[in-house]
Order: structure tokens, then C-alpha cells, then sequence
């Protein structure tokens, strides 16, 4: 995945400003910054889903940017992953049918989608064969059900916003341990915002968003 220049405005206040990130495959990167300085934005930006002022993302040698409507929603649903800090699950459906979902809009057929499902959610620890739903799971397991998710199309790259944001000291060590081996397990690249400094401390780039005199974000 690589930005260039990219700039967001909302209510004409500039929160990115030429903003350049790149993530190759096999590769992780954390993006850290104080509270309000656009690291969930910047994420948002990179998945296609904020419309920038300026700038590029592109994704797998394609132009996310240039993409519009279903083609971007497409490119979107095959290439990135998403994970969320709450997960951002359906609650009501089991944890197989969150994960199997994702694959099968993105075309994938139903025995194939389910299998995937199930191969994740058992390399991930969590029972494939409870009917339950996800609300009843701990908020350890299901963010494992939200990497899973965000696998299960096999995409080029993995944006993670806080995914341990919500976690003890042991699950946080067990997720940022299972994103952490994606760039190699599963040869995507892996791009996390974060505010933990230790899960920080475990990708291969740092990129730091910052707040200058004007106000405007900046990368260092
Ligand atoms: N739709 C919007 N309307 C107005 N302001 C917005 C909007 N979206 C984001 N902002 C502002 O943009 C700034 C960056 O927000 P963002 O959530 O990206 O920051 P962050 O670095 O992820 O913060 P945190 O670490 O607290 O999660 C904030 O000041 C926020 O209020």
C-alpha cells in the first residue's frame, strides 16, 4: 500500500497535510501520536473510506483513489482488512458467520468462505461449532474474531485501529502477538494505530503524527 500527499479537511480544518506512508508486503507499522492529531482518520483515509482533499493510496498496484462506488467498495472488500478497537462485530450472528460474511459479498463461494472461516477461527483458538452469539463472547475472543474477519478475504493489507485498545495486559499481549505474525504467516502488510507504546515497539516503522504551532497534523 503506498499514500502520497495525502490532506483531509473537515469544517475546513486541515487534519493531514501531505501525507506520505508506504507498507509493503510482510512489513508492520504503527501509527502513534497524541489524542486528536488523525491517526484514525489517517486509517480511514488509507481504506478509501474518507474522502481525501488531495493526494493517492494505492493498493496491490491499484488506484483505491481513482476507484469510485462499487469499484472502490470492491477493491476495499478484497484487499483490505479492517479491525476495529471494539471489533465492531454483529453481535447477534456466531462468531462463524461474522467471519464467513466478508467473503462471501466479496464473491467468495459458500463452502470455500466457510472453510476459510473455519481454518482462522481454529488457528485463532476460538470455537468454530457454538451456534452462540458473538455478544456473549469475552473482549479478548472477540477482537481474535475480528482479526479473523479481517483475513478472511486474504488481503493485501491489514489496518488495525486500536485493537487492543479495550484489552487487559495478557489479551493485549495475545492479539499484538497474532497481528504482529500476520505480515509473515499470512504475507500481508500490516499497518496498526496504536497508543501502547510496547505494541508500538513491535513494528518494523514507527510513522508519528504530531501537532504543530498551526495546528495542522504532521508526519515525523
Ligand atoms: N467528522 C468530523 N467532524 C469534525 N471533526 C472531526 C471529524 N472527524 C474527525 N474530526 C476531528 O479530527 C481530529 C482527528 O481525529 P482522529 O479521531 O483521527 O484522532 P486520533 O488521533 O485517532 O485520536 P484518538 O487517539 O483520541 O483516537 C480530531 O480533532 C477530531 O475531532
Amino acid at each position: 500500500m503506498e499514500a502520497k500527499g495525502l490532506r483531509y479537511e473537515v469544517n475546513d480544518r486541515v487534519i493531514l497535510d501531505d501525507v506520505d506512508l508506504t507498507a509493503g508486503k510482510g512489513s508492520s507499522t504503527a501509527i502513534v501520536g497524541p489524542s486528536g492529531t488523525g491517526k484514525t482518520t489517517l486509517l480511514m483515509c488509507l481504506a478509501g473510506i474518507l474522502p481525501i482533499k488531495a493526494g493517492r493510496v494505492r493498493i496491490a498496484g491499484q488506484d483505491l483513489t481513482a476507484a469510485k462506488g462499487r469499484d472502490r467498495a470492491g477493491l476495499r472488500l478484497r484487499e483490505i482488512g479492517l479491525i476495529y478497537q471494539f471489533g465492531e462485530l454483529l453481535p447477534e450472528l456466531s462468531p462463524i458467520d461474522n467471519v464467513t460474511l466478508p467473503a462471501l459479498l466479496a464473491g467468495i463461494r459458500r463452502k470455500e468462505a466457510y472453510g476459510r472461516a473455519r481454518r482462522l477461527l481454529t488457528e485463532l483458538e476460538v470455537e468454530t461449532l457454538s451456534e452462540a452469539p458473538t455478544a456473549l463472547l469475552s473482549g479478548g475472543e472477540r477482537q481474535r474474531v475480528a482479526v479473523a474477519r479481517a483475513l478472511v478475504t486474504e488481503p493485501t493489507v491489514v489496518l488495525a485501529d486500536e485493537p487492543t485498545g479495550s484489552l487487559d495486559p495478557a489479551s493485549t499481549e495475545l492479539v499484538a502477538n497474532l497481528l504482529f505474525g500476520l505480515p509473515e504467516t499470512h504475507g500481508c502488510a500490516l499497518v496498526v494505530v496504536t497508543h501502547n507504546d510496547r505494541v508500538a515497539a513491535r513494528a518494523d516503522s514507527v510513522f508519528r503524527l504530531g501537532v504543530q504551532a498551526d495546528d495542522a497534523a504532521v508526519t515525523s
